[in-house]
């Protein structure tokens, strides 16, 4: 009886030190719900219960450090560290958020839809777009994508909301500030009937882009797997389903189209390399436009939010973090170098946050 008491004890204590580790490690205690301990533990359970228990005495330190056979923490853990889930974080940046004017900046593709093959067929669960309809009818909402304003629109569907294409090169802003504007962009919108028109800053260089389109389809057409998506102003090669052998020859060929030409330049996102326009102008600038037509680049209680998963998202999460105010929030599931403050793990988790965001404004207002 005494020893059964006494290792009654000793469980507790191990039982309050895990929960005590566990709190350190950021996990959510205050704003639970059933989805978000699935979703923030999944992968912890997942990745203790998929390693051989062998294999876990005797990781490496590059991929994980091991605390005790039953507890790991993982590279990803360590990063979670300095970008905090917005999740786990939701109560405290809601709590900085109150009596500011928020105002949504979204990116489409591994943000809004998850990453798959097919660049066509990205599309958005009906969950997600009733809940960005939800938050776009609260705050000021824009989506800034990387594919043509005219295709981001098609796959989100949604009328109450601001859309950029072409990672910010082809804007449709606000017509009507929703507050006074301090007009430095805001009759860019329009032309001199009043009538609405997109901000395109490489609209001049359009001709020779069709002309590099044209180019760059044929120099790659033999190569299996590739493919060439015409994003307006930008063109996107996607080598996602090219096999590795072929990798260098498409790169060659891609690179060959726009050689001694100074007028584009070749960047690259998540299995795809992207021709654009050498101007100077991003999703970042995108963002400080969308501010500036919106009627808020003077107000000093703005707040602005941008969710991204990809490179080109960072231009954004700097502007963001300049504002000094806002929240550049990252998707990803493994560690990442970033410009973002926060992160989430996957658009499912991006659906939760934004869900919880418009469940906050329908109770504290
Ligand atoms: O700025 P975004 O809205 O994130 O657009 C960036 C690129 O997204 C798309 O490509 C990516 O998603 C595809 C579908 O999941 C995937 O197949 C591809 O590998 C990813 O790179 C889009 O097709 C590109 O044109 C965008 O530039």
């Amino acid at each position: 009886m005494k020893y059964m008491f006494l290792l009654l004890v000793a469980f507790k204590i191990i039982d309050k030190k895990f929960s005590k580790l566990q709190e350190v490690m950021g996990f959510q205690t205050s704003h639970s719900t059933t989805r978000l301990s699935q979703s923030v533990f999944k992968t912890k359970e997942d990745s203790i219960d998929e390693i051989p228990l062998l294999q876990r005495t005797t990781m490496n330190s590059t991929d994980h450090t091991q605390i005790n056979t039953n507890f790991i923490v993982t590279e990803y853990d360590s990063w979670v560290v300095g970008h905090p889930s917005a999740l786990v974080s939701f109560d405290r940046m809601m709590k900085a958020a109150t009596g500011k004017r928020i105002v949504v900046f979204l990116d489409y593709d591994g943000t809004l839809s998850p990453i798959v093959n097919d660049p066509d067929r990205a599309f958005m669960s009906d969950e997600m777009r009733a809940v960005v309809f939800k938050v776009a009818s609260y705050f000021p909402t824009a989506i800034i994508s990387g594919r043509s304003r005219d295709k981001v629109k098609d796959f989100v569907k949604l009328n109450n909301l601001y859309y950029a294409g072409s990672h910010g090169m082809d804007i449709m802003a606000p017509l009507i500030p929703i507050t006074p504007s301090d007009d430095k962009h805001f009759n860019i919108g329009r032309n001199k009937n009043g009538i609405e028109v997109p901000f395109q800053p490489a609209k001049k260089h359009l001709p020779a882009i069709q002309e590099i389109l044209k180019r760059v389809k044929n120099a790659i057409k033999e190569i299996k797997g590739a493919i060439v998506e015409d994003n307006g102003f930008c063109i996107s090669v996607h080598f996602r389903q090219v096999q590795e052998k072929d990798y260098g020859v498409l790169e060659e060929r891609v690179k060959s189209v726009i050689e001694n030409n100074p007028q584009f330049c070749l960047t690259e996102g998540k299995k795809v390399m992207e021709i654009r326009p050498s101007i100077k102008w991003n999703k970042g600038n995108a963002v400080e436009y969308f501010l500036d037509t919106l009627g808020l680049s003077s107000y000093t209680d703005v707040l602005p939010m941008y969710i991204g998963d990809d490179k080109t998202d960072e231009d954004a999460f700097k502007v963001i973090q300049s504002t000094e105010q806002g929240y550049p929030i990252i998707v990803s599931s493994s560690p990442r170098e970033t410009n973002a403050s926060y992160s989430l793990r996957d658009p499912s988790e991006v659906l939760i946050f934004l869900s919880w965001l418009a469940k906050w404004r329908e109770t504290s207002y």
